[in-house]
């Protein structure tokens, strides 16, 4: 987990699985199904998980604005001191955490890129623990990639991949790469 968000460049054997229009037409209905879900805005709080899960949280919440004119809070929620694997990397940089609002009683969406193993998602939960008692958590992906090593599913998901686990999904996205790509790469070149 790089907790600067610099752009990476494609690898050079990087295939473009969804492009542009693709993401946003993922993104806007995700925006939908969490409005449905949730039977719109009340007690909604948008959580990103950095690196780029946090730019989808905030164009999510911008699709939310244009469809009910609501702004619902959004903020970041740094995992890396909860990583599983912390103790065999202690050195990582540690990003942050922005939580706008009471997650107490709130519906909590957690938004990501990418769900693999879950890990990810896992560590979220647990640093959800220390903020408060959400009525509700809920996880909206890009992509789920399979290949999940614990009980955790995405309630909204732009797009199924199936992988194989030497395969590498990269999001480009426009706020932190300059523009917006999925790509599939084999993993010693990602
Ligand atoms: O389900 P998992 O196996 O945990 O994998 C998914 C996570 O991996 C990637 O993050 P990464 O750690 O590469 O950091 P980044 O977001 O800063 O690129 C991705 O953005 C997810 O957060
Ligand atoms: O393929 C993968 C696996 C984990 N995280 C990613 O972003 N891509």
């Amino acid at each position: 987990m790089s907790a600067t968000h610099e752009p990476r460049p494609a690898p050079d054997d990087a295939r473009v699985i969804w492009d542009a229009d693709d993401i946003a037409r993922a993104m806007r209905r995700i925006a939908h199904q969490i409005l449905e879900t949730n039977r719109g805005t009340h007690h909604l709080v948008l959580l990103g998980i950095p690196s780029r899960g946090a730019p989808l949280a905030h164009r999510l919440a911008a699709l939310i604005a244009d469809a009910e004119g609501v702004e619902v809070p959004v903020g970041e929620l740094d995992i890396t001191m909860y990583r599983d694997d912390l103790r065999r990397h202690p050195t990582r940089p540690v990003g942050r955490t922005r939580v706008p609002v009471s997650l107490d009683g709130a519906t909590v969406v957690l938004v990501d890129d990418v769900l693999y193993s879950g890990r990810t998602i896992a560590a979220a939960m647990d640093a959800l623990k220390d903020l408060g008692r959400p009525r509700a958590v809920r996880l909206a992906v890009l992509i789920d990639r399979g290949h999940h090593e614990l009980p955790i599913q995405a309630d909204h998901v732009g797009k199924d991949l199936p992988t194989a686990s030497d395969e590498h999904v990269r999001v480009r996205i426009a706020e932190i790469d300059g523009s917006d790509a999925v790509t599939l790469s084999s993993a010693k070149e990602a």
